[in-house]
């Protein structure tokens, strides 16, 4: 097979990148958008109706799969496509944001994280080695570090202490990883809203020639702004010929202003999140299906939309499924949402290969504008 993991740069429109990442099982067009699939599901929809938005890969969550159902119990079971019935890429987290938000009494020291599930209270222990042998018993296409991810705002030595620990933590992972053609480990970017320390972290990443680097540490209470200047630090530090992937993000506009900062990858539970508690992304803004206001409205959310969940059904429906508890609606508005999310990434990735990202960035702002929709 040709090279096994290829980033190729298609296109430059200021920072903002047109790319292509070929991998064995698929190609990931970005920038691109990941929809969370957490425990081997995005949740409420089937992986043909996530094909159909147009997603080349989705995401799963380490964390979640080991404790249920086990990562052994996937690996016996053919692997987490196979699991899934996703045959695309799959990226998979390390689990460490995840132990750190959701496990009980947990411990991180340098060997690792120990920490009891939220799920039934046994105890587990996650060292970088463990964490990239789970994601390759999942069968990840590409494996995250295991890394340490503080809240902001955080004091410098806080920052500094955790950021060096994911450094020794990413060549603990490297080593482990070793050479899986095919597959690709991509490190962690951290340091917090320091500039000395996210170009220390960027440049000992970069030296240790990874396939694909992350930056981590954001979207996690910052104002937008400091999210921002953050990526104007990172990004021109960053090897221009591998893939750039910012953690958790985000809302549209933090989608089109990271693009614009060079960022090439995006996760987010915003779309499924959102979706399951009655809110629509749609181009001209978003729309509260829990809002009386639409108990009348026979308009589709967006009649232009490819999307049946967009095109087929009434407001004045999807209001009453939100009101009445019914999954169809969470069901529906996830749907919508992340076809919105994907049609978005198509559009950016079309106004990028036609030198016209700027001004697509303003209309697309500025359709959302339109307040009452
Ligand atoms: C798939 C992700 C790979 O996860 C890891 O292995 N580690 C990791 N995950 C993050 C997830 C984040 N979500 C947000 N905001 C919603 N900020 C985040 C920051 C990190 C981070 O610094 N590290």
């Amino acid at each position: 097979m040709s090279e096994p993991f290829r980033f190729q740069l298609q296109a430059k429109d200021g920072a903002a990148r047109l790319g292509a990442i070929t991998m064995p099982r698929g190609t990931i067009r970005t920038p691109a958008f990941m929809p969370v699939g957490t425990a081997a599901t995005v949740k409420t929809l089937t992986m043909d109706q996530v094909r159909g938005t147009g997603a080349d890969i989705i995401l799963g969550n380490t964390y979640h799969l080991m404790l249920r159902p086990g990562a052994e119990r996937v690996a016996r079971l053919g692997g987490l496509h196979e699991f899934a019935r996703w045959p695309h890429p799959i990226l998979t987290d390390s689990g460490g944001f995840q132990v750190m938000s959701l496990a009980t009494l947990r411990k991180l020291d340098e060997k690792g994280v120990t920490f009891r599930s939220h799920i039934d209270g046994a105890k587990y222990e996650m060292s970088p080695e463990r964490s990239i042998e789970i994601q390759g018993l999942l069968d990840s296409d590409i494996q995250m570090q295991l890394d340490e991810c503080v809240a902001l705002p955080a004091a410098y030595a806080e920052v500094e202490r955790a950021m060096e620990l994911s450094l020794r933590w990413a060549e603990r992972c490297r080593i482990a990883f070793g050479d899986q053609p095919g597959r690709a480990m991509f490190g962690i970017v951290q340091g917090g809203a320091e500039p000395a320390l996210r170009e220390r972290s960027a440049l000992v990443l970069k030296a240790m020639d990874l396939k694909g680097y992350a930056v981590g540490g954001l979207a996690v209470g910052e104002p937008q702004q400091v999210m921002l200047d953050m990526l104007e630090v990172t990004c021109p530090l960053l090897p221009a010929e591998k893939p750039r992937y910012l953690m958790g993000v985000g809302t549209p506009d933090d989608i089109l202003k990271s693009v614009a900062r060079g960022i090439d990858m995006f996760d987010c539970v915003m779309p499924t999140r959102a979706g399951r508690h009655g809110l629509a992304f749609t181009r001209r803004g978003r729309v509260n299906l829990r809002n009386a206001r639409h108990a009348d409205d026979h308009r589709p959310l967006d009649e232009e939309s490819d999307c049946p969940a967009a095109r087929d059904y009434s407001r004045a429906y999807l209001h009453h499924l939100i009101r009445a508890q019914e999954s169809l609606g969470a069901m529906l508005l996830s749907w919508n949402n992340i076809a919105y999310y994907q049609n978005l990434m198509q559009g950016i990735r079309d106004a990028i290969g036609s030198g016209t990202f700027v001004s697509h960035a303003e209309k697309i702002s500025a359709s959302w504008a339109q307040g009452d929709i």
